[in-house]
């Protein structure tokens, strides 16, 4: 998999180095990237941004040093392969669904946009030409897409195969699919005992049906506490 970040501020990127997406890196399952969308101006001041249309606060990112950076490092081709992802407020909320179709995907481009976001000629041609997921964190506003890129990569390649060393950790998290739409249990290790707080006894009771069911009942608890918008979900289990 191959994974392309477009900022002007690549710099956001090196932290993927020393991540375990850097590992993935060092072990050939992802290539990484990052790309400073000023290398495609051409003005001494290396302008990216303009006024926007019709009024308003603000400003936009110009069209143009998108196009050149997409000649050069996707090409000018049309490919629905490749995927174009401009994280953005105003996108749909990404999910683990979507990150785990994206983990099969084997070339992946983040726009990060700054300012008050990105002209939208951009996202139509880019939509003319490969695969574009507009997609949101969540409901609450950042400075731009950089942050947003970061964890829609995590969440992405940890879920390529080879990836994880445990693949069956990944069946027990929270929305993933094995775990019923469900938010996962609280977990505990050792000391038994610590600071008067003791793990719960049935997890150290060796009676596997008993902690299936405690772990169960615990998941169905925090989703009917903290996300009850799951539990009428098909997948949830609970109703
Ligand atoms: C006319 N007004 C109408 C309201 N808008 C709102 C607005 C638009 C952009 C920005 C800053 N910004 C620029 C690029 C960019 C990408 C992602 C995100 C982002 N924020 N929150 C998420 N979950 C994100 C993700 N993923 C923010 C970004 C801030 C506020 C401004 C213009």
């Amino acid at each position: 998999m191959r994974l392309d970040y477009l900022s002007i501020f690549p710099a956001y990127f090196d932290v993927l180095d020393i991540s375990l997406v850097g590992k993935a890196a060092i072990n050939g399952l992802v290539e990484i990237h990052a790309h400073d969308l000023r290398d495609w101006t051409h003005d001494r001041h290396r302008t990216v941004d303009d006024t926007p249309c019709g009024g308003g606060a603000g400003m936009v990112m110009k069209p143009d040093p998108w196009g050149e950076a997409f000649d050069e490092i996707i090409g000018t081709e049309s490919d629905p392969s490749v995927h174009v992802i401009f994280p953005a407020p105003s996108g749909t909320p990404f999910t683990q669904s979507a990150a785990a179709e994206l983990s099969s995907a084997q070339r992946i481009v983040f726009c990060c946009g700054r300012y008050e976001g990105i002209d939208h000629r951009v996202i139509d041609y880019a939509r003319s030409m490969w695969t574009v997921h507009e997609v949101s964190l969540g409901d609450y506003v950042l400075n731009g897409g950089e942050v947003a890129a970061l964890a829609i990569t995590e969440a992405v390649v940890r879920l390529v195969p080879g990836f994880m060393g445990n693949p069956e950790s990944l069946a027990e998290e929270s929305f993933s699919a094995g775990q019923d739409g469900l938010l996962e249990y609280p977990l505990f290790t050792r000391p038994v005992s610590w600071r008067g707080l003791d793990v719960p006894e049935v997890l150290m009771s060796g009676h596997h049906g008993r902690i299936a069911s405690w772990r169960r009942d615990e998941s169905v608890r925090l989703t009917r506490e903290r996300r009850p918008d799951l539990t009428d979900s098909d997948s949830s289990g609970i109703h």
